[in-house]
């Protein structure tokens, strides 16, 4: 079956500038996909060349297996919805909502039953007449999805639509937002650089890093294994080392990788001693417990304890300037800070990552 949406080898230069570096994807008809990366990285470059706002200097894109290069925006079947909402503040709510319909010269009452069905799915029945700047924030982004999905697009894209909102807000919208889309089957490509975001809304996450497309898939995959160094990184992952960095009782650990291989620690997969409960209590029987061979006990100090709410967060220091960041639930009493500790790494909780470490 071909993809709806298939993506080749993407290039932008923007003066000397590489903006898209070798973008390459495909979404199946349905599929969400956000696009999640930091600042400056090319998510609105990628989306832009998509809505045919910009041209790529190389590479294809296909919709339903035809070459949109020759086909003008507006020709394309694609939705747009930017964190401003854009809408036409002369305007009410209807006739914001029926503009793509009344420009395709859909007849206006075929077209005011599309938009109170329009406004029914995205809960703002009842609300056509409303001027638009009377609108709250979210409102208005109701009303421009409203707009954008009205004409029944093959493909929206959304540029940090929730982006303006309040955190609260931002969590209701994001979750009717995914129901809608759902509903409508629609498949559509969420730009984000907010990472539950990001994780909550897609069916995949691509993750784009200074042009590049480091990584696509599930979010139950991606935060399995980010894959690369940066990555992992950019996922807030804060022990990313590569073997040369660790200490001699760590990289036992890890076997006999080169010294070059990246390696990722999970915060939460350091078992602290005594911090383990433990049946009998004291070290040893803890060590028992966690079924560990003695040699992979290793001690550090706690150079920094801070509480999060829902976890504390320590500093563990090796000496030599290697410090390693645990994260443990509140069930368990941290050690003070200056105390030493025995701590172990539990199973699966630390793992290469698959290439060296570039330098960004
Ligand atoms: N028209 C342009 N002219 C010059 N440089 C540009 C242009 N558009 C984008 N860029 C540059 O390309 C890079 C990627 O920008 P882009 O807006 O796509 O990133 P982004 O991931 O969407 O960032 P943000 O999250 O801040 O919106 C940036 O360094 C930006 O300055």
């Amino acid at each position: 079956m071909k993809s709806l949406l298939e993506v080749e080898n993407i290039e932008k230069w923007h003066g000397l500038l590489k903006t898209l570096d070798g973008i390459s994807l495909c979404l199946e008809e349905g599929e969400i996909l956000t696009l999640l990366g930091p600042s400056g990285g090319g998510k609105t470059t990628l989306l832009r060349i998509l809505a045919g706002l910009e041209n790529p200097d190389r590479g294809r894109i296909c919709l339903d297996g035809r070459d949109l290069a020759p086909v003008e925006p507006h020709r394309r079947g694609v939705g747009l919805v930017f964190q401003d909402a854009a809408l036409f503040p002369h305007l009410n709510v209807e006739a914001n909502v029926a503009f793509g319909l009344r420009m395709a010269g859909m007849k206006k009452k075929e077209s005011q039953h599309r938009v109170f069905e329009m406004l029914e799915l995205v809960g703002l029945s009842g609300m056509e007449k409303r001027r638009v700047d009377g609108l709250s924030g979210g409102e208005r982004q109701r009303v421009a999805l409203a707009r954008s999905l009205a004409p029944s697009p093959r493909l929206l894209l959304l540029d940090e639509p929730l982006g303006a909102l309040d955190r609260n807000l931002r969590e209701r919208l994001a979750r009717d937002l995914r129901t809608i889309l759902k509903k409508q089957q629609l498949t559509a490509v969420f730009v984000t650089h907010d990472q539950e975001e990001a994780f909550s809304l897609g069916d995949r996450i691509a993750v784009l890093l200074d042009g590049r497309l480091e990584r696509m898939d599930r979010p139950e995959a991606l935060s399995a294994y980010p894959g690369s160094p940066a990555v992992a990184r950019f996922l807030g992952e804060p022990n990313v080392f590569t073997i040369k960095e660790l200490p001699a009782g760590l990289r036992g650990y890890f076997g006999d990788l080169s010294d070059e291989r990246a390696v990722l620690i999970r915060p939460e997969g350091i078992g602290l001693l005594p911090f383990i409960p433990a049946e009998g209590g004291g070290g040893r029987a803890c060590k028992s417990l966690v079924g560990e061979k003695d040699a992979a006990f290793l001690s550090a100090h706690v150079k920094e304890r801070r509480f999060f709410g829902a976890f504390f967060r320590v500093e563990l220091d090796f000496g030599g300037g290697f410090v390693l960041t645990a994260r443990l639930p509140v069930s368990m009493v941290p050690p003070e800070e200056g105390a030493e500790v025995e701590l172990v790494l539990k199973e699966g909780m630390f793992f290469a990552l698959n290439s060296v470490q570039r330098d960004r």
